[in-house]
């Protein structure tokens, strides 16, 4: 089990982390998600090894990562560049994986660049981005790692590749209970794969739920009013405004779904019907914050 206890973490006097506090049971897969900038990457990088946070604590398997470092043997980390691979071919990055984590398994690493149908006898310079980024797929669960984070694994992919990407990592979820952690802008691929939804707002966890938690707590409605908006309902703090087209607007709301639903009815309107709701919707009216309607 990863957890991650309080983590605090200041980089040039930007306080980028601030309290985190995330669980991760194994067999379980978490998609990260916030906007541009509030310390994803950083938070990935902390419960990789990579960084030390200032306070707080990453333990996995209750063993405190910084402070026993082996434990980083059952820990990989796949960064969103292979900048640092390039200039090696895959024999060598093999050979360089198999001497760093005891439990690489090279038959099952090339038996997967087969199914893949990935090159073997090439540099990576060679590779295009999507061959980059399932050669980093394969290479790090062929570590047997019980831990994968993936930084936006999937960016820039063609649907093919991707799909191909989240079919093999849910495939070695369910095979071997390992734990997944992924930050990704590609929300509908969370909303498909992740069981636990972690939310980050300015450095800080705005939520942690399951995806059907997160989408019980929010409906998404149209409402048409003979004007605009009546200010009863557009002065609810529970009421977000995801967009407006004329007299229609489509509206989301956060937790007394009923109770508001009844006063948009009290204020007669032409229309009023629910949307079907993504994880984009629960995104944009937690993390974008520009359009609350008070
Ligand atoms: N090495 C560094 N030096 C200075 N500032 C940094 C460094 N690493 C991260 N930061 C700052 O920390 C903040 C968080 O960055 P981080 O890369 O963790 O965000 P992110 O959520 O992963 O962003 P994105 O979604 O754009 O990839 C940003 O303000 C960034 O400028």
């Amino acid at each position: 089990m990863l957890k991650v206890s309080n983590v605090n973490k200041t980089i040039d006097g930007n306080q980028v982390l601030e309290n985190v506090d995330i669980t991760l049971q194994p067999g379980m897969i978490a998609g990260l998600v916030g906007r541009n900038g509030v310390g994803k990457s950083t938070l990935l990088r902390i419960i990789a090894g990579i960084l030390d946070p200032d306070e707080g604590e990453v333990s996995f398997n209750e063993i405190d990562i910084h402070k026993e470092p082996e434990i980083k043997q059952k820990i990989t980390y796949v960064p969103d560049s292979t900048e640092i691979l390039k200039s090696y071919n895959v024999k060598e990055i093999v050979k360089l994986y198999d001497a760093i984590y005891e439990d690489f398994d090279v038959m099952y690493f090339y038996s997967l660049m087969d199914r893949f149908k990935l090159p073997k006898n090439k540099k990576l310079r060679t590779y295009s981005k999507g061959m980059k980024a399932l050669f980093l797929m394969i290479l790090s669960f062929s570590t047997k790692a019980d831990l994968i984070i993936l930084d936006e694994p999937t960016n820039g992919l063609d649907p093919i590749v991707k799909r191909n990407i989240l079919q093999f990592i849910i495939e070695e979820v369910s095979e071997r209970q390992l734990s997944v952690l992924i930050s990704s802008h590609h929300l509908e691929e969370v909303e498909k794969m992740a069981d636990l939804l972690v939310m980050i707002k300015e450095g800080r966890i705005e939520s942690t739920t399951s995806i059907e938690e997160a989408k019980s707590s929010f409906r998404k409605v149209q409402v048409v009013y003979t004007h605009s908006l009546p200010e009863k309902i557009a002065h609810l703090h529970n009421v977000n405004i995801l967009s407006q087209t004329g007299r229609v607007y489509t509206l989301m709301i956060k937790g007394n779904i009923e109770e508001t639903i009844n006063k948009m009815q009290q204020e007669h309107p032409l229309l009023l019907e629910e949307l079907p709701m993504t994880l984009e919707d629960i995104f944009i009216s937690t993390l974008g914050g520009e359009s609350h309607v008070s």
